[in-house]
């Protein structure tokens, strides 16, 4: 009770959340003000945003399938969802990128020779199986969503053991990725090429890679942010090399995402002649 009164309270804290919320509703705001205005000369936009204006449209009358509110909330969701697991996603692969050259020049060779020097292009990113198993390793060991929670509706059986309705499950994603049992004595090395026959062969059980989750509600952005990760990855090792600056000090830590605690300080040298 006094946990669900206090979030109504102005505390210190509550204001702060209050006030950071009025800021990101009223951006938000503006960026569909804009689109509702100029939608008679170019539509409400090709893009998620715009499928969701279309589905509150006034066509729709006193019964839109998505209220105002709703459209707000799904751009808060989508934007904490995708920014920085995809951001922390990427600091990982150029933290193993930079501790693993040989790795590093496997990636550059393989980019360089499916994508040459200009922007990759969909159909070149797919060629990319090494980078692709590159990330899918960063994922296991460097995972950005480190835990997930399931909270059961009805009483029910988990492996043998009775789980009563209410109950708040923890799935240690991180701990399973790093389990001997799952992937084998070498579970706590960096080994890309354990995903040469693919995600679902590459542990004990096909679903033993839970860094986008699994079933109904994995991740809605999880093809989404392998395309863009390889994307800008294949961009960097086109036109630098680089290593880790003596700086950088080793401490993961979970903070909603999994990230370097001291940030990660790099040495970058331009490859352009
Ligand atoms: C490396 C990048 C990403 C990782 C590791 C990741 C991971 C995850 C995980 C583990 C979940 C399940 C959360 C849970 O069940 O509690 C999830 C859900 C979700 N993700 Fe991602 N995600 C990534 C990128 C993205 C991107 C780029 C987007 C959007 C463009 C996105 C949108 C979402 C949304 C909307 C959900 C909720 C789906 C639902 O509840 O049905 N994610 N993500």
């Amino acid at each position: 009770m006094f946990v669900k009164l206090i979030r109504y309270l102005p505390t210190e804290k509550n204001l702060k959340i209050w006030k950071l919320d009025k800021e990101v509703r009223s951006m938000l705001m503006n960026i569909i003000k804009t689109r509702l205005e100029n939608k008679d000369t170019m539509g409400y936009g090709n893009d998620l945003l715009g499928l969701m204006l279309e589905a509150c449209a006034p066509e729709h009358g006193q019964n839109p399938i998505l209220s105002m509110d709703e459209i707000i909330d799904e751009c808060k969701t989508f934007f904490f969802a995708g920014h920085d697991t995809s951001s922390h996603l990427l600091t990982w692969t150029m933290f193993l990128l930079s501790t693993h050259p040989e790795w590093q020049e496997k990636l550059r060779e393989e980019v360089l020779r499916e994508c040459g020097n200009g922007a990759p292009t969909g159909d070149m990113l797919n060629k990319l199986q090494l980078v692709n198993m590159f990330l899918l390793e960063t994922l296991r060991l460097y995972g950005p969503v480190a835990v997930i929670q399931r909270k059961a509706c009805s009483d029910l059986e988990v492996g043998g053991i009775k789980v009563p309705e209410g109950t708040v499950l923890t799935i240690p994603i991180a701990t399973i990725h790093r389990d001997k049992e799952v992937w084998g004595e070498d579970a706590n090395e960096f080994k890309p090429m354990r995903f040469e026959n693919g995600v679902t062969r590459a542990g004990k059980h096909p679903n033993a890679l839970l860094s986008f989750s699994s079933g109904p509600r994995s991740c809605i952005g999880q093809n989404f942010a392998m395309i863009e990760a390889k994307a800008v990855i294949a961009m960097i090792l086109q036109r630098f090399s680089f290593s880790l600056s003596p700086k950088y000090v080793h401490a993961p830590m979970g903070m909603i995402t999994v990230r370097p605690k001291f940030g990660l300080p790099m040495v970058l040298m331009s490859l352009e002649m």
